[in-house]
């Protein structure tokens, strides 16, 4: 249970083709990384995977079954989606919204059953809102309706999340919070990042997206190599190692010019030892040095 596969996924608006025969892969339990430039189809992406959208061709299945052979209920009941900014809800309070994950499982006309606030006051403690609870919904900040929106994803207790960039509003600890939050829930999760760092630190496996293509997919130390970001992203950047943990770290040096590869490339495999901040300004000092190709 939790494992989804895609095949072939392409989608075209008006002659754009947004995304070109995507294949991936989350196995049950696993953390993948949806990672990618702005426009290059990690949004689409998941909302042909939630379902909300229907692919020119291809197929998404949740196990063995195809999505479109699920219903909307018994997707409802396994699939939690945090979409990126969620501006409804405008009247409830905080408790209500987180209420709405377990709208799948109540007839039409029940109420919420003792189990049902027992799960809705877990979900506001896991995700450190249950403070503001009686808050208007609209009135909360940018992050606080993350932690909020993802509180109702847990009170519906999935065995698959799909987030569309859930840390872009959160200060740095709830960023780091939210993620060790979601490697504990031992659920498979899909998540669209733009953080590089987390990514290689949360995420069991990682997909590049370009263009509406999947251009990379592996563990992070496969994927995040100094030519594959230089390539997608344009971006410099130094790969070493955070020495406590030994996690992938990558640091920016600059956009990406001839000069700054050309310095790179005399590091060898760019693994570069030391303070990530020496390692930018050395970079640096030795750049405006090089001659300019
Ligand atoms: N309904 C639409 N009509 C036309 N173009 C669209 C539509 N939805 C998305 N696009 C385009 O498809 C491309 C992919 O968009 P998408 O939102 O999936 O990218 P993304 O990787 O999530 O970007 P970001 O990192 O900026 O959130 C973009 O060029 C976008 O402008």
């Amino acid at each position: 249970m939790g494992h989804i596969t895609t095949a072939g996924i392409s989608w075209s608006i008006k002659g754009h083709r947004l995304l070109d025969a995507i294949d991936l892969q989350a196995h049950d339990r696993k953390i993948v990384g949806l990672l990618g430039p702005n426009g290059s189809g990690k949004t689409s992406l998941l909302r042909i995977l939630a379902g909300l959208r229907r692919p020119d061709s291809g197929s998404v299945r949740y196990d063995d079954t195809s999505l479109h052979d699920l219903s909307r209920r018994t997707i409802a009941r396994r699939l939690a989606v945090v979409e990126q900014d969620v501006s409804a809800h405008d009247p409830l309070s905080v408790r209500q919204v987180v209420e709405l994950g377990r709208t799948p499982f109540r007839g039409r006309f029940e109420g919420l059953t003792t189990n049902d606030q027992q799960i809705v006051d877990a979900a506001l403690e896991r995700t450190n809102i249950a403070d503001k609870q009686h808050r208007n919904w609209h009135t909360l900040s940018g992050g606080e309706k993350q932690r909020t929106q993802l509180a109702r994803a847990l009170a519906q207790q999935p065995h698959e999340i799909l987030l569309d960039e859930p840390t872009n509003h959160l200060d740095i600890r709830h960023q780091l919070e939210l993620l060790d939050l979601l490697g504990a829930l031992g659920v498979t999760c899909i998540i669209a990042l733009h953080d590089l760092n987390l990514a290689a630190r949360y995420c069991d496996h990682l997909v590049i997206l370009d263009h509406g293509q999947v251009i990379a997919a592996g563990e992070p130390e496969i994927v995040l190599t100094r030519e594959m970001i230089e390539s997608v992203y344009g971006v410099n950047v130094l790969i070493d190692r955070e020495p406590a943990t030994k996690i992938l770290r990558v640091t920016y040096v600059a956009p990406a010019t001839r000069s700054h590869v050309a310095v790179s490339a005399t590091h060898g495999d760019c693994l570069i030892a030391g303070s990530g901040a020496k390692s930018v300004v050395a970079a640096a000092d030795l750049s405006e040095q090089e001659p300019s190709a």
